[in-house]
């Protein structure tokens, strides 16, 4: 896969272990990882002098916090290590040796505002909620209001799903090692983690890239070579033409938005579906965007018998039920590029196998479903003790569609097990009506022919990236006509960096 890979924990423990075992002792690795966090600090004119308490816990972890201790120490700074836990095994049992100052027991370490904290107590290990005595520490930490840097993830923040295991420290700098985990990307684990940076502890790249990770942090690298870019001699059936389903005469505003980024994001053409009832305040607010009435799913079939129609979207403000079933069933059973949302979701609230036996095994042509949490859970139900990444994952694998499960951390996830976490999220995308933008934008896309995975990333970096550069104010109808903006930059200007 293209882009940043984020190992989960398993994934994690087997890229050490094959570092190890083609020969770098693990003590090795350890003492990179606390090298790489050492000079951080150092670096940091603002923690010039501040005296340095690390926490250790019995893992690896605690083994990194011990070689930091130490490295800081020798750089004459003045540091405290308080530990928790029993007997050190391996490579951390090595580094607790070359610490040559005294440990105190947790319970006894009191956080001063003026320290620098070095939090060792879990990485990737962690493996149950935080109590007694770290829980105690972990609020000690927080009351003192002292900086933290968390070593690879803030203690108690769970690295696979970005949970919080009982309590978890905050930190304002967090040192990755290796690579960042799902658990940076997923809130709230992302909001724990402060500013990541990561550093080589020197996995090498066949043993990194040789693993089969699946999932990669959602950006530009991970599908910017598939991004269509209309040739010199295209034609506008070339870009595709893309299909969007009004609601009723007073529930239109959401299928104009998302048909004005389809347009906007580059398919050629676009052509909104209406009730004959519906017509007339469509028509009233539409010129580039086309206009074909339907009052019935058989009319729809019978439209999508053309096979230049390429790309349908449907599900905003469409209504709830039987109604909207039969519209999902006309446009899957045509065997188009096909994106769901909103009430074309809900009308399969808790029979999420009916809409799989739609979709069904044999098609050609893709399908994406794009659930708010809320229309997920009604969906697939609420999946408890699973991560974002797998529900999202396992409704994908169970309906053979792509998932995009949005929010803050909007998870894209392929039937195939590939995932995404987008990163370039905005709060101010937090408005009536951006949802049916991106289902434009994802439409759009298909329609020029990207593949349904990697189009729904490249529309949820691009919406996201938007909607963050535009900031206060946005509203949705703002949504499309940014799309000109950010395809210079992403297109041309090489300019890939969001808000
Ligand atoms: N592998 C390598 O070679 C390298 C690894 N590296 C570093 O190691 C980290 C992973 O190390 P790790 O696997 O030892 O796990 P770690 O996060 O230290 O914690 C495990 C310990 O905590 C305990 N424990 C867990 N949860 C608990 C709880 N709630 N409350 C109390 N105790 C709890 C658990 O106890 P147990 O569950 O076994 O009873 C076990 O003793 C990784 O993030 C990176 O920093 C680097 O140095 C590079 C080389
Ligand atoms: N706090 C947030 N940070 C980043 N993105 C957000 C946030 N809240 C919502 N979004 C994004 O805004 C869009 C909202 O879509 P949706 O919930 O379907 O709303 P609507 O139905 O009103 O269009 C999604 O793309 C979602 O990922
Ligand atoms: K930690």
């Amino acid at each position: 896969m293209r882009g940043e890979l984020l190992p989960v924990s398993a994934e994690m423990r087997r890229w050490d272990a094959e570092t190890i075992t083609s020969g770098t002792p693990g003590i090795d690795l350890m003492r990179r990882a606390g090298r790489a966090v050492a000079d951080v600090i150092l670096s940091e004119a603002r923690w010039r002098s501040a005296p340095v308490l690390v926490l250790c816990g019995p893992g690896n972890n605690g083994g990194d916090g011990y070689v930091v201790a130490r490295l800081l120490a020798e750089a004459g700074r003045r540091v405290r290590v308080a530990a928790f836990g029993g007997e050190l095994r391996g490579a951390a049992a090595l580094a607790a040796a070359d610490w040559p100052g005294p440990v105190l027991p947790l319970e006894d370490a009191v956080p001063d505002p003026a320290d620098l904290i070095v939090d060792a107590l879990f990485g990737t290990g962690i493996g149950r909620d935080l109590e007694g005595e770290v829980a105690g520490i972990v609020g000690r930490v927080s009351d003192s209001g002292a900086a933290v840097v968390a070593i690879d993830i803030p203690s108690g923040v769970d690295a696979d799903s970005g949970q919080v295991r009982g309590v978890a420290i905050r930190a304002g700098r967090t040192i990755a090692l290796a690579a960042r985990k799902p658990g940076h990307l997923l809130q709230p684990g992302r909001e724990y983690s402060g500013c990541v940076t990561v550093a080589d502890i020197g996995i090498p790249s066949e043993v990194s890239h040789g693993a089969g990770v699946l999932t990669v942090a959602n950006e530009p690298a991970a599908w910017l070579a598939t991004f269509p870019r209309p040739g010199s001699i295209s034609h506008k059936y070339d870009r595709g033409h893309a299909v969007v389903l009004s609601g009723g005469p007073s529930h239109t505003g959401a299928a104009r938005l998302a048909a004005r980024g389809a347009l906007r994001i580059g398919a050629g053409l676009v052509t909104l579906v209406t009730s004959a009832r519906a017509l007339s305040v469509n028509a009233a607010h539409l010129t580039a965007i086309m206009i074909r009435v339907c009052d019935e799913p058989d009319e729809l079939s019978d439209l999508l018998m053309d096979d230049r129609f390429n790309a349908v979207a449907l599900g905003p403000a469409l209504g709830i039920g039987e109604t909207t079933r039969a519209w999902v069933a006309a446009v899957l059973e045509s065997d188009r590029a096909t994106v769901l949302d909103a009430d074309a979701l809900t009308s399969f609230a808790g029979d999420a196998q009916a809409l799989a036996d739609l979709i069904g095994a044999g098609r050609e042509h893709p399908v994406v479903l794009t659930p708010h949490e809320g229309e997920f859970a009604r969906l697939f139900g609420k999946g408890t003790g699973l991560s974002k990444l797998d529900r999202a994952r396992r409704a994908a694998a169970d309906t053979g569609a792509v998932v995009v499960l949005k929010g803050p951390d909007t998870v894209i996830a392929a039937p195939d097990g590939r995932a995404a976490i987008n990163e370039n999220g905005s709060a101010y995308l937090a408005t009536a009506g951006s949802g049916d933008v991106l289902v434009g934008l994802i439409t759009g896309l298909m329609a020029q022919g990207m593949d349904a995975f990697e189009a729904s990333c490249a529309a949820v970096w691009l919406h996201a990236a938007a909607g963050g550069r535009f900031g206060p104010g946005l509203i949705a109808e703002d949504l499309p006509d940014l799309m000109p903006g950010e395809l210079r930059l992403l297109l041309t200007a090489g300019d890939v960096t969001s808000a």
